[in-house]
């Protein structure tokens, strides 16, 4: 008796879903060296509307079936009892009509997993890929009815545990390895790894959005120039409390220029030059950052109306340009250490020292670069009055 795994015949909509990562490794003409640059861009969306071949359908004993995977090798052996599979494996129904095909899509998403925070809350942690760069930018996505689509699509010949591997399961996944290991595996049905149903949760009306761009200095190295780690921190919090929202992680250290240059940029902050003239002197732009990325992450997750927290208009014009995307409403992001100076709290006002965790900044140096943001940012915050 022989064992078949290939899908005998790939539904029309599954061939118009294949992602183009899926594609890049499957294709034996697409050399590893192809970028998702935008010289390159054409060329791939035009490659990608020509027909992949089929693999061919691979034959195997009942003989050299794997037998069932050892606890101790549970990895291993889960990914061989996959390609054991009598019949092709479930298709769960999209979770969301995908709004564009993936040849045109900017970015999508790659793999995505849960991450249980210490206060008991979790989240899922998006990786996507994209057609601008080579970084993996991210989405931290609270509440479950928010789903990415481009995740969520069927891929081409992939079992129910593929899917799994890669995040595209509804609900959370079972430790069937513990509880019932066999069964569990054989019988690839998505209930026995995940406790999801197929059921998509209504999405939220004008979700929580912030659009936050990497700072390893602010966020990692409890620096007290700027208040990036804490608005991070203060979005995630308000997620939490909401249920929902979504935390876009741009890959954009220093306003676009990078940290070696950001680090450069310090040292003539250090000098006497503000934020803006110090990037200008390094031979940037004083804000180097682009949002298509963001604008694709947010349509891949199916949102289009969204609350946006900031201070920046750029961001929000950037956000809406050339876009389904409609900022429906600003919700500010008012520094800890001036919120406390309005509120007369100043005294109460404490800064855990050396924390990592709770990073709520202040002092001279971050006044004055919240107070360029205003004055040649056009930030919207109101600078406290005793200081103005
Ligand atoms: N070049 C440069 N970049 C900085 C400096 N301080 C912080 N940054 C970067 O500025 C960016 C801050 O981005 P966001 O947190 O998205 O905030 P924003 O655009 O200022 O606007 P908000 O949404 O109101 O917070 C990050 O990429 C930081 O690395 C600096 O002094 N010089």
């Amino acid at each position: 008796m022989t064992y078949d795994i290939s899908m005998t015949q790939a539904s029309p909509a599954q061939d118009a879903y294949i992602p183009r990562n899926a594609i890049d490794h499957m294709n034996p003409f697409f050399h590893k060296s192809h970028s998702h640059s935008h010289t390159h861009s054409h060329a791939h969306k035009e490659f990608l509307q020509t027909p992949v071949p089929r693999r061919p359908s691979v034959q195997i004993d009942a003989s050299v079936r794997p037998s069932a995977p050892s606890p101790a090798d549970s990895t291993l052996s889960t990914a061989s009892t996959a390609v054991s599979y009598t019949t092709p494996p479930a298709t769960p129904p999209l979770a969301q009509t995908p709004t564009k095909s993936i040849a045109d899509a900017v970015a999508w998403c790659t793999a995505r997993a849960r991450i249980p925070t210490p206060d008991g809350s979790e989240y899922f942690l998006h990786i996507y890929e994209n057609i601008k760069d080579k970084k993996e930018h991210l989405a931290f996505v609270f509440g479950d009815a928010i789903r990415s689509q481009s995740l969520d699509r069927v891929q081409w010949n992939e079992t129910e545990l593929d899917r799994v591997k890669r995040g595209a399961y509804t609900g959370r996944l079972r430790n069937t390895v513990s509880e019932n290991e066999q069964a569990a595996h054989e019988a690839n049905t998505p209930s026995a790894y995940s406790t999801g149903s197929d059921e998509q949760s209504a999405l939220p009306s004008s979700p929580l959005v912030r659009i936050h761009s990497e700072c390893f200095t602010g966020e990692i190295g409890h620096s007290a120039r700027c208040d990036c780690g804490e608005q991070l921190d203060e979005a995630i919090r308000l997620m939490k409390e909401a249920g929902s929202g979504v935390v876009v992680y741009l890959r954009q250290e220093g306003r676009g220029i990078g940290l070696g240059e950001k680090i450069k940029a310090y040292n003539l902050q250090d000098l006497g030059y503000d934020t803006v003239m110090a990037n200008l002197m390094l031979n940037h732009g004083a804000d180097e950052r682009t949002y298509e990325v963001a604008q694709a992450i947010l349509e891949d997750l199916g949102l289009d109306q969204i609350r946006l927290l900031t201070n920046n208009p750029d961001k929000i014009e950037q956000v809406e340009k050339d876009s389904e995307i409609k900022v429906v409403e600003r919700v500010p992001m008012m520094p800890k250490s001036w919120e406390a100076i309005v509120q007369g709290t100043e005294a109460d006002f404490v800064v855990r020292e050396g924390a990592v965790q709770d990073k709520i900044v202040k002092g001279k140096e971050l006044d004055r670069y919240l107070k360029v943001k205003v004055e040649r940012m056009r930030h919207m915050i109101s600078i406290p009055t005793t200081m103005a």
